[in-house]
């Protein structure tokens, strides 16, 4: 009889039973008899119901609800007048303009269940405290309605919020929110409009090579309530209140309204977040973006040339997306407030990254969108201020942004480790796509977008330096990605070169991804950032050289684009490269490097730099073909020539001389 347990049949210590019979198991239960088994070896918990159970989960947060609306600053204010400010601010914020009263709004999701079990709004429970309603009497069915809105929520919040509600989001393996912009996969600058009021129309550049393409008052006011009106049809609405720019003296409170949790998160991670202190006093905003991007704008409606507008309104103080999903428009829209308000301060606002070195020295790195700014200020040995918007004040620099928005075609983990590592929960991941079942992210897959991006809060960043502001930068670095190969990796600029390569701002790029080689194209995008400027070129430029003199700052022209040939012959510079020299102009051994002048540019090239091959710093060395070289040079140089032709006759300086120099400084040949 086999005992199974046994061990005695020499087989190496298994035994198993032979034929039908199971082993029997004794339990200690046996042992005791026949008792029945309970279940009371740990402490229980002590509800009745599910829900009551749920209930324990959660403890109160401290209430992030402002107070100070309005202006009046008594300390004491109840809880519960505090709330009812906060419902009057948002009602008067989500108020259509032809109606008398703002909407009935409810804090809260509709959807939201109650320990009870119920799904019933708050308000149906007389829970005062989370409900306002105008005084006024129904004026339509839209005013019966209550417009629910969801305030200054958490990152985990908002997942929950993205996960259940829109189609595209999902949790990747790194933690991060994918999601989806919808049609438009990047910025729709023909769509955007200003109004060209009394004011603006002496104050901003309008006409040709401008980014404000006017739109009247009016139609403003027609665009801005078919936003509210569609935000207010909706379920539920997200509110955010947040700043702009790190410098205190300058901060901007900002308010954005939006339908979709997406939006509220990549706002979150991209504008300054309030600590619970700074948001009790937040009071009124100073700027309103209404978003309602999955709703097109009508084109029947004065101005609107397609079913997307982007409409800024500066008297306003606010700004009324329409038929774009894409969060960047709200990111960059508010940048071109602050390219309007800051220089009325007499502070420079910049389309700029920009890191500090452990002895306090910082430096700038303008271009245009793919050159580097992200990639090359996001760098380990230096503390990061910001990647993409910054201001320069009489005392420094600051940072406009809270958070990065990195490019993430082709990221890799070797070649950029911290923006790697800053993708994980919490960050906003755009378009990218992802293993089904894994959920872990292909990079090299362009199949919704070459544009895939990745939005983070800057603190992400393990040597994030906060708050995000640096003294007087050092070093001025233009970066261009240079796709006839010609411009060299590196070039020192005096100041009146580094004014004409700033207002020129150039980059070129490759078109599209098909097979078979591509002419590159030239863009030029005055400031490094056309699209967002609102006054002429030469006010920006005007400011940044005074600034550079005043502050002994040296110019750098970087070329992160192609070497060895134009694309299809040669290849885009090594990253590691571009990091050597970046490395060089921050220790200063690059200054002290041996200059030479090219031809054309007249650019003043190192005759080497330690560790980067000879055919690269002067790319002439790596053409084999010395005519080709020389007529793209040429090409390119007419390129710029023609371009300038438009910032001629503006002077700059007080008595423009300086504006000769710069048109001096341009390429001769
Ligand atoms: N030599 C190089 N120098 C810099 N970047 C390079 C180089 N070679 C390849 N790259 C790639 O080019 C891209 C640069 O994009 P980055 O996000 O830094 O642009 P950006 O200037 O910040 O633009 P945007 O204003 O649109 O955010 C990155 O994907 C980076 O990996
Ligand atoms: O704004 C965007 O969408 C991306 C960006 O930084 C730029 O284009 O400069
Ligand atoms: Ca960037
Ligand atoms: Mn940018």
């Amino acid at each position: 009889m086999s005992t199974g347990n046994g061990n005695a049949n020499g087989d190496g210590g298994f035994s198993f039973p032979k034929g039908p019979v199971m082993p029997k198991i004794t339990t200690g239960a046996a042992k005791r008899g026949n008792e029945i088994c309970h279940d009371d070896s740990g402490p229980t918990v002590n509800v009745t119901t599910i829900d009551e159970l749920h209930s324990l989960q959660k403890k109160r947060s401290a209430p992030t609800t402002p107070i100070n609306q309005g202006g009046a600053a008594f300390a004491a204010v109840s809880e519960e007048e505090r709330q009812k400010i906060q419902l009057q601010s948002i009602s008067a914020s989500l108020a259509s303009l032809t109606r008398e009263s703002g909407p009935k709004v409810v804090r809260g999701d509709p959807a939201e269940k109650k320990a009870d079990g119920s799904t019933t709004p708050a308000y149906a429970h007389g829970q005062h405290h989370s409900i306002f309603s105008p005084a006024t009497g129904a004026v339509s069915d839209s005013s019966l309605k209550f417009t629910h809105f969801l305030y200054n929520l958490s990152p985990a919040e908002l997942y929950e919020q993205a996960i259940k509600s829109e189609k595209g989001s999902f949790i990747t393996s790194n933690g991060a929110l994918a999601t989806l912009s919808g049609a438009k996969t990047g910025r729709a600058p023909r769509d955007k409009r200003v109004v060209r009021d009394a004011t603006t129309e002496d104050e901003l550049w309008w006409g040709k090579g401008s980014p404000n393409i006017e739109m009247d008052e009016h139609t403003f006011m027609v665009n801005r309530e078919r936003a509210v009106d569609y935000l207010n049809s909706l379920e539920k609405v997200f509110v955010n209140d947040q700043f702009l720019n790190w410098d205190p003296e300058n901060r901007i409170k900002v308010r954005i309204v939006s339908a979709r949790a997406y939006h509220s998160l990549f706002m979150h991670n991209m504008c300054i977040r309030p600590t619970p202190e700074e948001l009790e006093s937040f009071g009124t905003p100073d700027f309103t973006i209404y978003n309602a991007g999955q709703f097109p704008c009508n084109r029947y409606t004065h101005y609107m040339t397609s079913s997307t507008s982007v409409d800024l309104n500066l008297a306003r103080r606010e700004m009324v997306i329409l038929g774009t999903q894409y969060a960047g428009e709200m990111k960059k829209g508010l940048f071109s407030v602050m390219h309007y308000l800051m220089p009325k301060r007499r502070i420079l606002s910049l389309h700029s990254g920009c890191n500090m070195g452990k002895d306090g020295d910082v430096a700038l790195f303008f271009g245009l969108s793919g050159t580097g700014k992200t990639t090359l200020s996001t760098d380990h040995n230096r503390y990061l201020i910001g990647d993409d918007e910054h201001c320069w004040t009489e005392t420094g620099v600051s940072n406009i942004e809270g958070g990065c928005y990195a490019k993430c075609v082709d990221l890799s983990r070797e070649k950029e480790p911290d923006i790697w590592n800053a993708i994980k929960f919490g960050t906003v991941l755009e378009n990218v796509v992802f293993d089904e079942h894994s959920r872990e992210v292909d990079y090299s897959d362009k199949s919704v977008t070459e544009n895939t991006r990745a939005a983070y809060p800057i603190e992400f960043i393990p040597n994030a330096k906060i708050p995000c502001v640096g003294p007087h930068p050092k070093n001025v670095i233009l970066l261009a990605c240079d796709a006839f190969g010609v411009l060299p990796p590196v070039s020192k600029l005096n100041l009146a070169q580094t004014m004409y390569h700033f207002i020129s701002g150039y980059t070129a790029l490759v078109a599209g991804t098909e097979d078979g080689i591509k002419e590159p194209t030239a863009t030029f995008s005055a400031c490094f950032g056309a699209a967002f400027i609102m006054l002429h070129p030469t006010k920006y430029a005007a400011m940044l050289a005074e600034k550079m003199k005043t502050q002994g700052a040296t110019g750098w022209l970087v070329n992160t684009g192609w070497s060895g040939g134009s694309y299809g012959v040669g290849s885009r510079i090594k990253l590691a490269y571009t990091r050597k020299i970046i490395d060089a102009i921050h220790s200063g051994s690059l200054l002290k490097a041996n200059f030479k002048k090219t031809e054309i540019f007249g650019f003043e090239i190192p005759t080497e730099i330690e560790g980067i091959p000879s055919e690269i710093v002067d790319p002439i060395n790596a053409w084999s073909d010395k005519k080709a070289h020389k007529e793209t040079l040429v090409k390119l140089g007419g390129l710029f020539k023609k371009n300038f032709e438009v910032f001629a006759n503006h002077k700059i300086g007080v008595d423009g001389k300086l504006t000769e120099e710069i048109l001096a400084a341009g390429p001769i040949f």
